[in-house]
C-alpha cells in the first residue's frame, strides 16, 4: 500500500502525469544508491568510450531539458565494455537540475543529492534496428549518469552553455556541429551499474544504468545558465526550466553492482 500511494503521489508530479501508465513497475529509476549495499563485481570490465565529435548534430529544448542529438546512423560514437555484452550507439545527452544548488540530480548516493545530473543515452544496434525500437526493448538502452557538483569552471561545458540562450524556449533548436561529450566524463573510471528505466515518459524498463562515482565540477554561473531555460514555448507565459528531475523510485528486488572495491 505504501508503495502504491508513494507512486500515486509521485504520479501527480506535474512532469509525470502519465506515471500511472507504467503499471506495477519493478525496475524504475532513479534510485538512491546505498554505497554499503552495492556489491563489487570483479567481472565488470572498464567502460570503453569512443565518441566521434563530428557526429554531433544540434542542440534543442524539448520541453523537459536541453538535449544534444547525435548522428546514430553508424557505429561512430559508441560505448562498450563495462557490464555490456556488445557496443551501444550514442543517440543524445541531456541534463536534470534544480532551482537551487541543494537539489537537482535524479540519482542519489547515500541520500546525497547533487545540483545536476548528465545523462548520455545510448541504444543497442545489435538487438534493435532503431533508437525508438530500443526504447521498448529489455536492455535496449544504456544511460551513463554523471553527477555535477558546484566547483571550478568547466571549460568543455561552457561551449554548451554558450548555446543555451539560442534554445531558451520549448522546441527551439540550433546547429551544434562539433562537440566531444567525452570532455564531460570524470577521469575516474569507477561506476555503479543497475537495471532500471527511463526517468521520463514512456518510463520503459529498458535501461542498463551506469552511474559514475565521481562528479564533474561546474561553476555557479554555468548552473544559473541552465536555470534560465524555459519549459514554455515562445509567446506563452514563461515558466523557468528547473526541478526537471523525477522523484526517487523504490529499489525493490535489485542489487547495485560496483566496478570498484
Ligand atoms: N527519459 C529519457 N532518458 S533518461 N532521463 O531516462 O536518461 N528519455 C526519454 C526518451 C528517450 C530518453
Ligand atoms: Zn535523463
Amino acid at each position: 500500500a505504501a508503495c502504491s500511494s508513494y507512486r500515486l503521489r509521485d504520479a501527480l508530479h506535474p512532469l509525470w502525469q502519465s506515471e500511472l501508465s507504467v503499471s506495477g513497475g519493478t525496475r524504475q529509476s532513479p534510485i538512491n544508491i546505498q554505497w554499503r549495499d552495492s556489491v563489487y563485481d570483479p567481472h565488470l570490465k572498464p567502460l570503453k568510450i569512443h565518441y566521434d565529435p563530428t557526429t554531433c548534430l544540434y542542440i534543442w529544448n524539448n520541453g523537459y531539458s536541453f538535449q544534444v542529438e547525435f548522428d546514430d546512423s553508424a557505429d561512430k560514437s559508441v560505448i562498450m565494455g563495462g557490464p555490456l555484452e556488445n557496443h551501444y550507439r550514442l543517440k543524445q545527452f541531456h541534463f536534470h537540475w534544480g532551482a537551487i544548488n541543494e537539489w537537482g540530480s535524479e540519482h542519489m548516493v547515500d541520500s546525497k543529492v547533487y545540483p545536476a545530473e548528465l545523462h548520455l543515452v545510448h541504444w543497442n544496434p545489435v538487438t534493435s534496428t532503431s533508437f525508438e525500437d530500443a526504447v521498448m526493448e529489455n536492455n535496449g538502452l544504456v544511460v551513463i549518469g554523471v553527477f555535477l557538483k558546484l566547483g571550478a569552471h568547466h571549460a568543455g561545458l561552457q561551449k554548451l552553455v554558450d548555446a543555451l540562450p539560442a534554445v531558451r524556449h520549448k522546441d527551439a533548436i540550433v546547429e551544434f556541429d562539433v562537440f566531444d561529450p567525452s570532455c564531460l566524463m570524470p577521469s575516474c573510471p569507477d561506476y555503479w551499474t543497475y537495471d532500471g528505466s527511463l526517468t521520463t515518459p514512456p518510463l520503459t524498463e529498458s535501461v542498463t544504468w551506469i552511474i559514475k562515482k565521481t562528479p564533474i565540477e561546474v561553476d555557479q554561473n554555468q548552473l544559473e545558465e541552465f536555470r534560465m531555460l524555459l519549459f514554455t514555448s515562445a509567446g506563452e507565459e514563461e515558466k523557468r526550466m528547473v526541478d526537471n528531475f523525477r522523484p526517487l523510485q523504490p529499489l525493490m528486488n535489485r542489487t547495485v553492482r560496483s566496478s570498484f572495491r
